[in-house]
């Protein structure tokens, strides 16, 4: 059990008898560019549905350059399209993990989401596989994220992956003295739970003003922000791809509830089975998983059609 992880899996499933903390909830995910995420997004209001979450209505923050066709392709399956305004880190001459990275400090803005008073934001690269709106109902006054892996290539600029420790295993190579205190608990920002506040959206933006970008982007900026209040939840709860190869013993894969496909060459819509680790069986049958839904017809969005307009056509 990671240090500082809820106890059990310390979550009720839903129904325990919990009193639903007040205020709208909902799911919303970060749409950017023209390119395919959009099928991400798709795929991933579908799965909503498939689990019968009670929040299904995915509210997508588009940047500006998302197309008109694609956030009607998202409105026909019931999503709520917010468009947001892009935002940029200071000038610097950081080299993000990866050069796309940039855009993902966009993703901010939907703490000004606040006529709901807790959203879960997943990644569009995400699928949820089983209902986890229980979450909802986690105290208050917590960030609520999954925690990270840093074995993979990805790490390579950082003093963990320098000297082969991970969170995931802390007591396989353990973090020297001389090093000083190991790294804080470091969540992976593909999935969290948290509370929208224009106040909080006012401070994060400040704070980035002064805050030098680093290679995992916004990832990096907001785990120094939510240090303090972060609570790390179970894994089953976003599947980073690479724990399968790199930490398979913290993995029950029949327990898991959320897959996150951000391994390279992962993201099913894209997936070609050629890179490393990309020809694996769990790899291949998750991936299939994903196709399974998107390609689902019975999922697509159905505007209910009230009794009362039926009962107003009959009167016609
Ligand atoms: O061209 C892009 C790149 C990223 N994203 C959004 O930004 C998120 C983070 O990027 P990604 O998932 O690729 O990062 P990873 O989790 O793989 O590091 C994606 O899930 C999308 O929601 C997007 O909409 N368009
Ligand atoms: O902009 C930084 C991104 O950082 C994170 O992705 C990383 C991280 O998970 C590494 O640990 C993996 O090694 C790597 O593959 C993966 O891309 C988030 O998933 C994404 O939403 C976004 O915040
Ligand atoms: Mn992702």
């Amino acid at each position: 059990m990671a240090p500082g992880m809820l106890a059990g899996d310390g979550i009720a499933e839903a129904g325990g008898g919990k009193v639903a903390a007040e205020g709208k909830k909902g799911y919303v995910t970060f749409l950017a560019g023209n390119g395919d995420y959009v099928k991400g997004v798709v795929g991933l209001a579908k799965g909503l549905r498939k689990v019968k979450s009670a929040y299904d209505e995915l509210v997508v923050a588009v940047l500006p350059d998302v197309p008109a066709e694609h956030r009607e392709m998202l409105r026909l399956q019931g999503c709520v399209v917010r468009e947001i305004e892009p935002v940029h880190p200071p000038v610097n001459q950081v080299q993000f993990a990866m050069p796309y990275y940039v855009i993902n400090y966009s993703k901010l803005r939907i703490w000004n989401f606040d006529e709901y008073s807790r959203l879960i934001y997943l990644d569009a690269d995400i699928q949820i596989y089983d209902n986890i709106d229980h979450l909802f109902d986690l105290p208050e006054g917590h960030f609520y994220a999954v925690m990270d892996c840093f074995c993979e290539k990805t790490w390579s600029h950082s003093r963990q992956y320098s000297i082969g420790y991970c969170q995931q295993c802390p007591e396989k190579v353990k973090w020297p003295p001389e090093m000083g205190s190991p790294p804080p608990l470091y969540f992976n920002a593909g999935m969290f739970l948290f509370e929208p506040s224009r106040l909080t959206c006012q401070a994060l933006l400040d704070c980035l003003k002064n805050t030098t970008p680093t290679p995992f982007a916004e990832q990096d900026f907001l785990n120094m922000f939510f240090g303090k209040i972060y609570k790390p939840i179970p894994l089953i709860y976003n599947l980073v791809l690479a724990m399968l190869w790199r930490h398979p013993e913290n993995v029950e894969l029949d327990k898991v509830k959320v897959v996150h496909y951000c391994a390279a060459g992962s993201k099913p819509w894209r997936y070609t089975g050629k890179e490393q680790n990309m020809d694996r069986e769990d790899i291949k049958m998750l991936v299939a998983k994903w196709w399974e839904i998107y390609n689902d017809e019975s999922l697509n969005f159905k505007k209910e059609v009230l009794a009362s307009e039926e009962e107003a056509e009959d009167i016609q």
